[in-house]
């Protein structure tokens, strides 16, 4: 049974899935501390947060068990993405289940801030009948400059154009052809200062947007100028905007994000006449909490039950396309990698995948994942998956090559996999996937081999005498351990020769060593795969 922990106000319709799961449990306990977490994150499989809980490095080296993070929301940064990774937690969010409503919470801000409906509210509820104050400005004919042309920004930028502004937009990601189609010019950061009346931000916090727009910015920025955040406080440098506002360069603001969340009560926003606020409710409707609740609850259960999954933020994405094509080998690359570690006895220095036929005009990294998750999960057990793989690989200095040829002999597809050592006793283990045979060996260093990668097997060299295969069946035979298939291999008459035998059972280690003991044999290794 799997433990699922929802830590933030999540909507109960959305994760309705994963409480009605029959192999899930969900308990609900939201405000704790890191104190708290830390003290019982050790039983869940799974967390489920919005923006309110920090995901730490505390938190996370405390959940043993925890197999994903889910964010019901965009936004990741309360979340320790390194750690993370380094832990082999699947972070997932979702990222198209709040971007009208945010959109529309920005639009709110837009048209309070040019109305200044917030202020005239309070006053009028308070007794005072004003109409001289609140004089505001129309939309029409006017500039907004978008930063940041994502999912929000765009839907920001289509209604914006429905109410006759023009839109100057900027991203770095943001091409002329796709600008023109969305109808709006592209420009610099620099233009949108200059020459917009209206400014509002979409990115994402990172160490580039961070105070993006700050003292220099307000310097030169167009005088009146009207600015919205609702993506992530210290996008625009708080302080920096209350200097400019006081200046009369900006004319006012509308935030719904903070640097620090909640802000102090002192926080120079609170209680500015200009400043219009609301608590980060960009995301907060019934349709887009209930959206991001079930894509998220969604994407847990895939993770917890082992099944593929879209939407990590600590993997890299992958085309639906490409993965069509990829899937099938990811179970054929996970047992190589596992075959090619058990019969490796020295330390690898470097796992080689060759990629030939079909697979070689495609990214095949998330298939190099899986093999690079097959061959460290033999030593270091279930703390290897798909997410850190690649982080443990390079922790432990092991190189990982990839190489791609379009054509294979007699193949429509194969996968090679070499183990190298220092030692120079590299090891080679090569299949396919055979349409209506499914996955195959096919071959293991030099000789080619056709073996069914499941089980157990026993991977037998020796010189190639007669006599050999039937002093193996005798003593297998005598442990009672019945033999499914055995095939033999060589490269040249009365040289060296490989013996492979699925058997139905494992074989006991001391069994292995009477192998080896016996004449013209040279080593007896068991492989197991599942
Ligand atoms: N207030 C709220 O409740 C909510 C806030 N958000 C926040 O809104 C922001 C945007 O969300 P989405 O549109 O869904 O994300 P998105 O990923 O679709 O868009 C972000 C865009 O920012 C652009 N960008 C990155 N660095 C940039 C830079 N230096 N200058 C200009 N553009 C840059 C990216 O290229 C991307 O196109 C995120 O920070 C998200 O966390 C999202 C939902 C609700
Ligand atoms: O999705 C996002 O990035 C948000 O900022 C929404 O945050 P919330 O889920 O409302 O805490």
């Amino acid at each position: 049974m799997f433990k699922v922990l929802v830590s933030d106000p999540i909507s109960d319709l959305g994760i309705q899935k994963l409480m009605d799961a029959e192999d899930v449990t969900v308990v609900k306990q939201t405000g704790l501390s890191e104190d708290e977490l830390v003290a019982i994150i050790g039983e869940y499989d799974a967390l489920l947060v919005r923006s309110q809980t920090r995901v730490t490095e505390r938190i996370l080296t405390a959940g043993t068990n925890l197999k994903a993070v889910g964010r019901a929301g965009v936004g990741v940064d309360n979340i320790d993405l390194e750690a993370a990774t380094k832990r082999g937690v699947v972070v997932i969010n979702a990222p198209d289940g709040n971007t009208i409503t945010t959109c529309e919470h920005t639009f709110a801000m837009l048209m309070a801030l040019a109305r200044h409906i917030p202020q005239a509210y309070a006053k009028t509820i308070a007794g005072t009948w004003d109409r001289k104050t609140f004089l505001g400005v129309e939309l029409n004919n006017k500039t907004l400059g978008v930063l940041g042309m994502g999912r929000i920004g765009s839907e920001v930028a289509k209604r914006a154009k429905a109410f006759g502004m023009n839109i100057l937009a900027y991203d770095p990601f943001l091409t002329q052809e796709r600008a023109e189609k969305m109808e709006v010019t592209l420009a610099s950061v620099n233009d949108i200062i200059l020459n917009a009346d209206f400014m509002t931000v979409h990115t994402p916090l990172t160490p580039e947007t961070r105070n993006m727009i700050s003292r220099p910015q307000f310097e030169v920025m167009k005088k009146g100028m009207r600015i919205i955040n609702c993506a992530r406080g210290g996008v625009i440098d708080e302080l920096a905007l209350v200097e400019a506002i006081d200046q009369g360069i900006v004319a006012g603001a509308a935030f719904d994000v903070f640097e620090h969340e909640p802000p102090q009560s002192d926080h120079p926003f609170l209680n500015h006449p200009l400043i219009i606020v609301t608590p980060h409710l960009g995301a907060s409707t019934i349709e887009a909490q209930e959206n991001v609740a079930i894509d998220v609850s969604e994407e847990v259960l895939h993770i917890l039950r082992n099944e593929p999954f879209k939407n990590a933020v600590n993997i890299p994405p992958v085309a639906p396309t490409v993965m069509k094509k990829l899937q099938p080998y990811f179970s054929l690359g996970e047992k190589l990698g596992s075959f090619a570690a058990q019969i490796t006895t020295k330390a690898v220095s470097e796992i080689h995948i060759d990629y030939a036929g079909d697979l070689s005009d495609v990214d095949t990294l998330p298939l190099t994942r899986y093999i690079v998750k097959g061959v460290l999960s033999y030593h270091l057990g279930n703390d290897v998956n798909i997410v850190n793989c690649m982080h443990l690989a390079k922790s432990r200095d092991v190189n990982i090559v990839v190489s791609k040829a379009p054509r294979t002999k007699g193949f429509t597809n194969l996968i090679s996999v070499t183990l190298k050592t220092q030692s120079d006793q590299d090891r080679l283990v090569a299949g396919t996937l055979l349409q209506g045979y499914g996955e195959r060996i096919v071959l293991l260093d030099k000789f080619p081999v056709d073996i069914a990668p499941e089980g157990h097997q026993i991977l037998i060299s020796h010189n190639d005498k007669p006599g050999i295969i039937g002093l193996v069946g005798t003593l297998i035979g005598k442990i009672d351990v019945n033999i499914a298939s055995m095939q033999v291999g060589r490269t040249l008459v009365g040289g060296s020769a490989l013996m492979i035998l699925t058997v139905d059972k494992a074989v006991p280690k001391d069994v292995l060593v009477q192998l080896v003991a016996l004449q013209e044999i040279n080593t007896a290794q068991e492989i197991i795969l599942n």
